[in-house]
């Protein structure tokens, strides 16, 4: 339930980095949302993350939900990629970031309820340029929770 209101989120895992290029357009074309996760006790996670964006920008909706997320971050002691480097990858692409962890749940909540929250206030409001948008970056700045030991 988002806001009294009940949304449906069908999710799909698609393969990870080392199949990359094996990944069907079919996997993301649809989508009306996109979490790109990276894991922050891995460069090479994190350098795919552009290769990700610009096919996102070629072949998925143009109003596709974006949220990138640095996962592992209970692991913030054998982190490769500082906070700081998420975070602007993200301003670049204007998409809201955080760091979660699958393993305690940290923001795990958080990331689907934003992307559920954003789409159904464009279900119900539209995209009429003067609708009053939901603001997904503020929402996720208000919520999000930042730990870690050394971070
Ligand atoms: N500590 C910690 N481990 C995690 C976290 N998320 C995933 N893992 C572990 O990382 C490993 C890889 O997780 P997967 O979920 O298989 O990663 P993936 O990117 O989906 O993998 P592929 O799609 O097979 O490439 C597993 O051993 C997980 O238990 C996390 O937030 N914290």
């Amino acid at each position: 339930m988002v806001d009294n209101m009940k949304v449906k989120l069908q999710i799909w895992d698609t393969a990870g980095q080392e199949r990359f290029r094996s990944v069907t357009h079919a996997y993301y074309r649809d989508a009306q949302a996109l979490l790109l996760l990276y894991d922050i006790t891995s460069k090479s996670s994190f350098d795919n993350i552009r290769a990700w964006l610009t096919e996102i920008h070629e072949y998925a909706q143009r109003d596709v939900v974006i949220m990138l997320l640095g996962n592992k971050g209970d692991m913030a002691c054998n982190r490769v990629i500082k906070r700081d480097e998420g975070e602007k990858l993200a301003r670049e692409y204007s998409v809201p970031f955080m760091e979660t962890s699958a393993k305690t749940g940290v923001n795990v909540d958080l990331a689907f309820i934003a992307v559920a929250k954003e789409l159904k206030h464009r279900a119900v409001h539209g995209q009429q340029p003067n609708e009053s948008k939901f603001q997904i970056h503020e929402y996720i700045e208000s919520q999000k929770e930042t730990s870690g030991c050394c971070s």
